[in-house]
């Protein structure tokens, strides 16, 4: 149930939903919304003080410093991390000018801005949020941040603290201005890249945006609102995100979950590929989380997060790597294999649709896709073309008298005899039944002429088959269309002119070869 202030935040549910965008923008109902809140996260006033001066280029250490001193609980703070967590310096600091000094300008700001939104946690018993868990992600991912920031050699290391303490921020505010709503998002689960997704869904952006609204209002720097407002991105994002932010936030996660292992496995390969940074590197950061953790946690007075043996989370990790690549490459396999079987049965279909299953030679309706580019280039390059149709003589009567077993060898056997013709100049296959053709590109009539003549006298001396010991011969009777210019329409023009030769040949007497003229439509 909301409270009575949270209710007065909660204008309509409607209103947010019908105007959700999918563009990185703050939807207009929900700025509304934002803005009509009287209990939004706010800051002291001491706080706000420190914000605008650390704004201000000319702002000294002393001023800063004298500022602090104004709240006595946020000076012990200062002077807790100041002597422990970054700066274990032999020398403790006493004084608030000091801590500032040793802290810098932008770990004092993140130590205020954090302490004073901490805070609030007394005044919001109503929230369906995790608070305890917020802040143990919050700051681990400041410290983590941090870290890696001073890894990598970064200059602005408290900057990167600052923002990965303040990246969600926004849900703060939601949690507060769009309270009926938000209970439902974070209520069941700790899961970051789940809620994201569910704001987007049910708000129209996610709380990145809004926390940089909130942290422009509050007068933030605009490196730390811009920072907040990309948080969000993940290491292949264009453009380019702060890997260091990300990098925290999932550290934080796999910290916090509750199989860690898992989720720092993921962060194994992808670290070394964007931050520079190994096993041993991330071993040495979880060591010093771990070492700092119990200071912080009591500065913000946070339940002490779970803590690590560093070296068997990590060979831990190793392991669930290394099982997750195996079955990685087992599934690659079990791809590449099945790939195979798919490109076989492909080139089979392709056989299968070319080729001629008893004979192996082209199939009709290749020969014919064949002839008519072959006719298409003839005509364009202005070539000649000849076409030899051949029919087996008498073929009926060979199946009749000693069997199909026998009529199939017989064209099996002439296929071979016709394969030991083609080449590049003479192409040819199986027409159908005991029909063969052979197509000659950019060939003369002689030459035409000349093949079927050397195919008619290689059949007269070849036996097709074997019976009883006995030779069968066969005769085939051959028809030649040739084409040169115009003489023919099509390529079906030209086969048929070819097969007309076949018939003359045929009527002449089988076992002869006749040439179709296409002018005088009878022998040449
Ligand atoms: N064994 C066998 N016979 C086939 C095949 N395809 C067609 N045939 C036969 O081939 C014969 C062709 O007979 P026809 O068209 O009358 O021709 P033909 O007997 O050769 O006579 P002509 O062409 O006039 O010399 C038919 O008996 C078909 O059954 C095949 O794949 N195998």
């Amino acid at each position: 149930m909301p409270t009575s202030s949270q209710s007065a935040c909660s204008a309509s549910k409607d209103t947010i939903s019908a105007t959700a965008l999918t563009e990185p923008e703050l939807p207009a109902a929900l700025q509304a919304r934002l803005q009509a809140c009287s209990t939004l996260p706010s800051l002291p006033d001491v706080v706000m003080r420190v914000i605008a001066l650390a704004k201000a280029p000319d702002t000294s250490l002393h001023e800063l410093a004298r500022c602090l001193e104004r709240d006595p609980a946020l000076t012990l703070r200062l002077l807790s991390l100041a002597n422990s967590v970054f700066h274990s310096q032999a020398r403790e600091v006493a004084s608030c000018l000091e801590a500032v000094s040793r802290l810098g300008i932008d770990a004092t700001l993140s130590v205020a801005l954090g302490f004073g939104l901490a805070q609030r946690r007394d005044s919001s018993e109503a929230t369906r949020l995790d608070l305890d868990h917020f802040w143990q992600r919050a700051l681990i991912s400041a410290l983590a941040g941090h870290r890696l920031a001073m890894q990598t050699g970064r200059p602005d290391a408290g900057s990167v603290f600052t923002i990965a303490l303040l990246q969600d921020i926004g849900m703060l505010a939601l949690d507060t201005a769009a309270s009926d709503i938000y209970g439902d998002i974070v209520s069941d689960t700790h899961d970051h890249a789940v809620i994201i997704e569910r704001e987007r869904q049910l708000l129209g952006c996610d709380h990145a945006l809004v926390g940089a609204w909130l942290a422009e209002r509050w007068g933030l720097p605009e490196r730390l609102v811009d920072g907040i407002a990309a948080s969000h991105g993940s290491f292949d994002t264009q453009p380019p995100r702060d890997g260091c932010i990300i990098a925290a936030a999932l550290i934080a996660d796999a910290w916090l979950s509750t199989t860690p292992a898992h989720l720092f496995a993921e962060l194994l390969p992808s670290l070394p590929q964007h931050l520079d940074l190994d096993t041993a590197n991330l071993r040495e950061l979880i060591t010093t989380l771990q070492d700092d953790l119990p200071t912080i946690a009591q500065l913000f007075e946070i339940t002490l997060p779970p803590g690590f043996d560093a070296q068997q989370l990590l060979l831990e990790a190793k392991q669930v790597l290394h099982a997750h690549n195996q079955r990685l490459n087992a599934q690659l396999l079990t791809q590449c294999q099945e790939m195979e079987r798919l490109r076989n049965h492909q080139a089979q279909l392709d056989r299968r649709i070319r080729f001629d299953a008893l004979t192996g030679l082209y199939n009709r309706a290749y020969l014919e896709e064949l002839l008519e580019a072959h006719f298409l280039s003839a005509r364009k390059k202005r070539t000649s073309l000849a076409v030899v149709f051949i029919d087996l003589d008498h073929f009926k009567r060979l199946n009749d008298c000693h069997g199909h077993r026998l009529g199939d060898e017989v064209l099996q056997n002439f296929a071979e005899l016709l394969r030991g013709q083609l080449c590049d100049r003479v192409q040819g296959g199986r027409y159908g039944g005991e029909e063969f053709l052979l197509i000659l590109p950019e060939t003369s009539q002689e030459f035409a002429v000349l093949v079927a003549e050397t195919l008619c006298r290689r059949l007269a001396d070849t036996p097709m088959a074997w019976l009883d010991g006995e030779p069968v011969h066969v005769t085939a009777s051959l028809g030649i269309a040739h084409m040169e210019g115009d003489d023919y329409d099509n390529a079906r023009d030209l086969i048929h002119a070819a097969d007309q030769g076949m018939y003359m040949a045929k009527r002449g007497g089988r076992a002869r070869i006749a040439h179709f003229n296409p002018a005088t439509g009878s022998p040449q």
